[in-house]
């Protein structure tokens, strides 16, 4: 029978020896998923706080063997990922902090990367380089089994190494996620924050806010909310159903670019707002006509759809 070929190529050599993944949920588990089928890491171990969740990864066979800690996973390894809440990040870097071998690379997935670099670096063991990453790909799923080996395909994985980190970890780094499909980009963790906090944080925020809107109405309308909501309520609700942990950490420790961000989008609200009432027609349709051009922009671009969409399970 012939075999099914892997969604990117499989390496002949690993990038790392060993691979500790802390945090065994939606971003955990589809990295253990590639670097297993890609051979990206000779061994892959991972932990997580949750037995039932160390359960679920051993019934699902995710790496190669499942530590009860995450100190425990972090011996010996040459790259060490937290997969965890953005909130826990410095609390498991001080758990692991003395298992951490000179020369490991240890990095993060977090959606937030200033508040990750302020509270991991205190913990970095001397000879430990730390290089943030943040694989801006994802779902509303969480948990072992939400993960997918090919998630990382063509979606960008944006490192923000703090100055001075030892230039061959980021390029470790890089490898390891290019390995995976993903296209890397470098920049500043506060960088990256104000431009995520625009293009991320605030629309999930927005759907969070217009779902629940929506339910304090139905009690009013019954179910005609939910009976007619047509597509756009509909994306508004996939990213309402995101996790709440995950999402509660994000705003609160990327609060000063959110909060900025989230004036400037009042700001141009109340300019539409004020457009509807005044019956203003032509700064509505110049500002759709706008946005139009931006939608047709990105899908010219090719990332309107990921190939990750085309691939993932429902
Ligand atoms: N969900 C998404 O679409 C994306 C998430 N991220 C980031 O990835 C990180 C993980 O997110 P997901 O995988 O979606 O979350 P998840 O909820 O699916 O998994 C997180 C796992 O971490 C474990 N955990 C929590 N605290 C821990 C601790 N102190 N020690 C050990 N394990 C602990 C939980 O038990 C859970 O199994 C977050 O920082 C998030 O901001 C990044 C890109 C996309
Ligand atoms: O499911 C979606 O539409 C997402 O936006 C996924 C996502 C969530 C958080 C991130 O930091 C990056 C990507």
């Amino acid at each position: 029978m012939a075999s099914v070929p892997a969604f990117a190529p499989r390496r002949d050599e690993p990038v790392f020896a060993r691979l500790a993944i802390i945090g065994i949920g939606l971003i955990g588990s589809s990295i253990a998923r590639a670097a297993k089928e890609l051979n990206l890491a000779g061994t892959i171990v991972l932990a997580d706080r949750d037995a039932a969740v160390r359960q679920r990864a051993r019934e699902l066979d995710l790496g190669h063997a499942i530590a009860e800690t995450a100190a425990e996973a972090a011996v010996d390894a040459d790259h060490v990922i937290l997969c965890v809440p953005v909130g826990a990040c410095g609390e498991v870097a001080a758990e692991i902090a003395s298992e951490l071998k000179s020369g490991a690379i240890l990095s993060d997935v977090g959606s937030v990367k200033g508040s990750v670099v302020d509270a991991v670096s205190p913990h970095l063991p001397e000879g430990v380089s730390f290089v943030p990453a943040h694989p801006v790909a994802g779902t509303e799923n969480s948990g072992p089994d939400a993960g997918f080996p090919s998630l990382f395909l063509n979606r960008w994985c944006i490192l923000t190494p703090p100055e001075g980190t030892d230039p061959s970890a980021i390029a470790k780094t890089r490898q390891f996620w290019e390995g995976m499909g993903a296209l890397v980009e470098v920049m500043s963790a506060q960088h990256h924050d104000l431009v995520l906090a625009v293009t991320s944080h605030l629309p999930h925020l927005i759907a969070y806010n217009i779902v629940g809107t929506a339910e304090d109405l139905e009690a009013v309308t019954q179910s005609e909310v939910i009976k007619f909501s047509a597509g756009g309520f509909r994306d508004f609700t996939r990213i309402a159903a995101s996790d709440p942990t995950m999402w509660r950490d994000v705003f609160l420790h990327n609060k000063e670019a959110v909060l900025e961000m989230l004036g400037r989008f009042n700001e141009d609200l109340a300019l539409l707002t004020r457009a509807i009432r005044y019956g203003d027609g032509e700064t509505l349709h110049k500002h759709f006509t706008r946005t139009r051009a931006i939608r047709r922009g990105i899908v010219a671009l090719g990332q309107e759809k990921p190939e990750t969409e085309k691939l993932r399970k429902d």
